[in-house]
């Protein structure tokens, strides 16, 4: 005997799915009773091999007009009347008023004592349900096919228990364990459950029959072993009281819990409202069946509640199997709704994704939309296609299409990233329009510096140069001169006056090659070097570059910078300058290059020998004094936020601070102290409150001031007398301001304190004088180097270079003692070994001039000599104080002073022939005395 039956797990499917199409119309088979009529519960194909079942509840049409197939040859055995039975069988014959044909089947029970038994596998078939099986035992489709042709046909179904000797799920054939589908006769009618179900064959097609349960069966006995026929016992449910409390109150719970399983599911909604509606046509015993038969437990509870004929008990058993349904609804709610959470979660983090990656193309910082970032690189591009040389466009052009290839996460594609970031973002071939205007140049030049003809000049003259040329050519310009004197400063000028953009790098100290060329593209973090950073900068490519401190290039560890250096500056060579990272030439001819040093003699040669160098000797006092007072009081002045009228330095207080402040070659320390000064004033005014209407003019006073004070009001009482005078009109406020300030001033003498008058609200132009200068700068550093008023013999004054600039010194001789063969020479004050030297050659040229000049003098041959420099702490060393050593020792030997405003300096050689200074004066003979 061959028989399969399968379920779904998922529960009752819909009716029309996979029923046979006479029954899916709902025509063909009318259930007995009212309430399971309009109900279907499909049991769909799990995928059995041999046999399928499904059970399903009868459905009612509503016109039951087609009367075609099993549907037909039911309705024609049915009986025409019934109603419910308590035994809760299905035998109900439903009179409808709008169906005419009503299908129901009442077997009695004394046909049917002897029945063929058909096995299911997966399920028990409960009274009032359909179920399709598959037969493929040939023999009992045969015998059931030919009961199912005499009359109406029945048979007994009945549930296969479970044995580890056999397995359901294993086809036919199988050795290792026996197939439930083999057994046969007696083997099979040990495994049958006794209590089964009456069923009516319905509709056999092929090997496909459905069955229609009935009344529950007991087997009693075998009868024949193939096809196993059984004698069977109709069994009727237990006699119970329709209106007891408990049962009623069971079988509501059922019902309830039945709809709470529709709120949740919508697997069942179709049939629990159907049957919510019939609720008052059925028993108690038909609503067990009902709830056992569409909950999907396992087949030993369905058996269980089919064995049951007490009805309460069933209603129970019933109650446990949709209460469970009911929590597996839950559990599948809930599993629903976490992944439809997860679900939406999913798809608002696409969202989002989707609208990041859009905000970031918009913003051009897209790092894995390779199409955004080449547009971006190509659209930089387009604005200057055409003055960009083609060997440039090609490498750009390559370097895009590797960029297409490249996976966006690899660190390949960063480096080509950043190596097309650098190649478009270079101007290339974008020049500013040079302007050749010398006029305008030397107002520029004129504005921002005082004096440095020599520099203005040569700009002037490279100006003209590129006028007539009509294009200007790169240049190395090289300022050299003391700190301080200008020398960035009027390279930022020559950018101004030329229409050139500035660009200003310091190579003091620069040790590593690769700050110039760049380092090669494959290290991590390379960058290209400063000129190529420079020209990003600008964004031209003529720009002014000013090379800060080329005298303090660093020795370099890994290359000679120098020689970078000299690649980057030679106009030779710098038309192709081949940077490291950018791989490609850059024509560096078009930008004007200008270096400044403090001494020229540390430039390397070859450099040097490639710059035109512009000396900056240093300013004058007196071209100090107009710097400060023309240049930088006004700049500092206005970066201050002070006004004109609010405070006056004089003159003298400039003198001052050049001579005892800041004697140095430059200026910048003059612009320290100046800046020094005005940071003073400009806090006084904020103290007080009064920093934008002057009001009267008073001078900050200390205790030893007090006198200068006096003058001032003194001074301001007489003009402001003067001013009625002149027959101006009167201020009647000034004046009495004036009056206020002169009482004030008055307490101030008489209290003699300096507090008081800081803290006056009347105070407002404050003049800065010689007598106030130390309250804001302190006490002078530098005291006159004037040691004597008039040098006595053998003192000379001489002149000094220092890297400060220059100063004076003494050269003191003194005879030591005198005597035959003495003629020594003892040096002193830290004289470094050329100095020494010098002493010696001065001692001899000195006995020589003096022996030429007075021969009878043997003053030289009978004394030992001291020569001293004072200011002995300082080191001193050169040639140049030859010169003045000379003089020092013939005005002793001649007992003659030198002139007391002569200062000297000047290398002497051993015959007494002075050499030439640089660039100072020049001393032809010694003419000194
Ligand atoms: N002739 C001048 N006219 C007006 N201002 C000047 C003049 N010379 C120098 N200065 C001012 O002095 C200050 C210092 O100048 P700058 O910094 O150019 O000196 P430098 O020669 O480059 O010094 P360093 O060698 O230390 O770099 C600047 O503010 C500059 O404006």
């Amino acid at each position: 005997m061959v028989l399969s039956a399968t379920r779904h797990y998922g529960g009752p499917r819909r009716f029309s799915s996979r029923i046979p199409a006479n029954l899916r119309n709902g025509n063909d088979v009318r259930a007995a009773t009212p309430l399971l009529r309009v109900l279907g519960v499909l049991w769909s194909n799990g995928g059995g091999s041999v046999f399928e079942r499904r059970a399903f509840f009868c459905s009612d049409s509503g016109n039951g007009s087609d009367k075609d197939g099993v549907a037909a040859e039911a309705a024609a055995a049915e009986n025409s009347s019934g109603s419910e039975s308590s035994d809760g069988e299905v035998e109900g014959v439903e009179s409808n008023s709008s169906s005419s044909a009503i299908v129901s089947t009442n077997p009695r029970p004394e046909d049917h004592r002897t029945v063929i038994a058909l096995p299911l596998t997966h399920r028990p078939l409960f009274p009032g349900f359909y179920m399709p099986i598959y037969v493929k035992d040939r023999k009992l489709l045969v015998a059931l096919q030919e009961n199912f042709k005499r009359s109406v046909a029945y048979a007994g179904a009945f549930l296969v228990k479970d044995d580890s000797a056999t397995d359901l799920s294993v086809a036919p054939g199988s050795e290792t364990v026996k197939s439930v589908y083999e057994l046969k006769g007696e083997e099979l009618y040990k495994r049958l459950h006794e209590v089964g179900t009456l069923a009516q064959i319905s509709s056999i097609q092929g090997e496909h029959v459905v069955l229609i349960g009935h009344r529950r069966l007991r087997i009693t006995e075998m009868v024949d072993e193939d096809p196993l026929t059984v004698k069977v016992d109709h069994l009727k449910d237990q006699p119970y009281d329709r209106d007891d409390d408990i049962i009623k109150a069971t079988s509501f719970e059922v019902i309830s819990t039945l709809r709470d399983v529709l709120k949740t599911s919508s697997l069942w909604r179709d049939h629990v409202q159907t049957y919510s509606k019939h609720i008052g046509d059925f028993n108690y015993s038909r609503l067990a069946d009902f709830g056992a038969a569409i909950s999907g437990a396992n087949k030993s509870l369905c058996q269980q509640v089919l064995e049951e004929l007490d009805v309460y008990k069933r209603l129970k058993l019933t109650l446990e199997l949709v209460k469970k349904e009911m929590e597996i609804s839950k559990i599948q709610e809930s599993i629903a709704k976490a992944i439809e959470e997860k679900m939406s979660g999913e798809q608002r983090r696409y969202l989002l994704n989707e609208q990041l990656k859009a905000i970031k193309k918009e913003l051009g910082i897209e790092t894995d939309d390779k199409t955004a970032l080449s547009a971006k690189f190509r659209e930089r591009l387009e604005t200057n296609r055409e003055r960009c040389p083609p060997q440039i466009l090609q490498v750009i052009e390559e370097e895009l299409t590797k960029l297409q290839l490249l996976e966006a996460s690899s660190s390949e594609f960063n480096v080509t990233r950043n190596y097309l970031d650098w190649l478009t973002a270079l101007p290339w071939g974008n020049y500013s329009d040079e302007n050749f205007d010398v006029n305008h140049a030397q107002r520029i030049l004129d504005e921002d510096h005082y004096g440095l003809s020599d520099v203005k000049e040569r700009i002037l003259e490279f100006i003209a140069v590129g006028k007539l040329r009509g294009i200007s050519q790169g240049k190395i310009i090289c300022l050299s001169g003391p700190p301080g004197v200008g020398k960035t400063s009027i390279g930022r000028s020559i950018a101004r006056a030329l229409n050139r953009k500035f660009y200003r790098f310091s190579v003091g100290g620069l040790a590593d090659v690769a700050e110039i060329k760049g380092h090669r593209r494959t290290y991590i973090g390379a960058m290209p070097g400063k000129m190529v950073q420079c020209l990003k900068n600008v964004g031209t490519a003529n720009p002014l570059v000013l090379i800060d401190e080329i005298d303090k290039l660093g020795r370099g560890h890994a290359g000679d910078p120098a020689s970078a250096l000299l690649e980057l500056l030679d106009p030779e060579q710098n038309a192709n300058f081949l940077d490291h990272y950018l791989d490609v030439p850059i024509d560096l001819s078009k930008v004007l290059f200008v270096c400044t040093a403090n001494v020229v003699e540390m430039i390397p040669n070859p450099l040097l020998d490639r710059m035109e160098v512009i000396a900056l000797a240093g300013y004058i006092t007196d071209e100090k004094m107009h710097i400060g007072r023309d240049y930088l009081e006004k700049t500092i002045r206005e970066a201050c936020g002070i006004k004109p009228e609010q405070v006056e330095l004089t003159d003298a207080a400039i003198l001052s601070l050049i001579e005892n402040y800041c004697r140095e070659a430059g200026v910048r320390n003059l612009q320290k102290h100046i800046e020094k000064i005005y940071r003073k004033i400009a806090l006084k005014l904020v103290r007080e409150g009064m920093s934008n209407e002057p009001s009267a003019e008073v001078t900050i006073q200390d205790d030893s001031s007090n006198e200068h004070k006096e003058t001032s009001l003194e001074e301001k009482r007489e003009t402001d007398d003067k001013e009625q005078a002149d027959g101006k009109p009167e201020d009647v406020k000034s004046l009495q301001e004036a009056v206020e300030v002169s009482n004030e001033a008055e307490v101030i003498k008489e209290t003699n304190d300096a507090s008081v008058t800081e803290t006056n609200k009347a105070f407002e132009k404050v003049i800065i004088d010689v007598s106030n200068l130390s309250d804001f700068v302190g006490k002078p550093v530098f005291q006159a180097d004037r040691i004597y008023d008039q040098p006595p013999v053998g003192v000379v004054m001489g002149l000094a270079w220092t890297a400060m600039g220059g100063s004076t010194l003494y050269v003191e001789t003194t005879l030591i003692e005198q005597g035959e063969g003495k003629g020594a020479l003892q040096p002193t004050g830290q004289l470094g070994d050329v100095m020494k030297e010098s002493a010696e050659i001065a001692h001899t040229v000195s006995r020589a001039i003096l022996l030429e000049k007075e021969p009878d003098n043997l003053f030289f041959a009978k004394s030992k000599l001291h020569l001293h420099v004072p200011a002995g702490a300082t080191p001193k060393d050169g040639p140049s104080a030859g010169c003045t050593m000379i003089t020092s020792m013939l005005s002793l030997a001649m007992k003659r002073p030198v002139k007391k405003d002569l200062a000297m300096t000047g290398e002497v050689t051993l015959t007494g022939r002075i050499l030439p200074i640089g660039g100072v004066c020049f001393l032809n003979s010694v003419q000194i005395i």
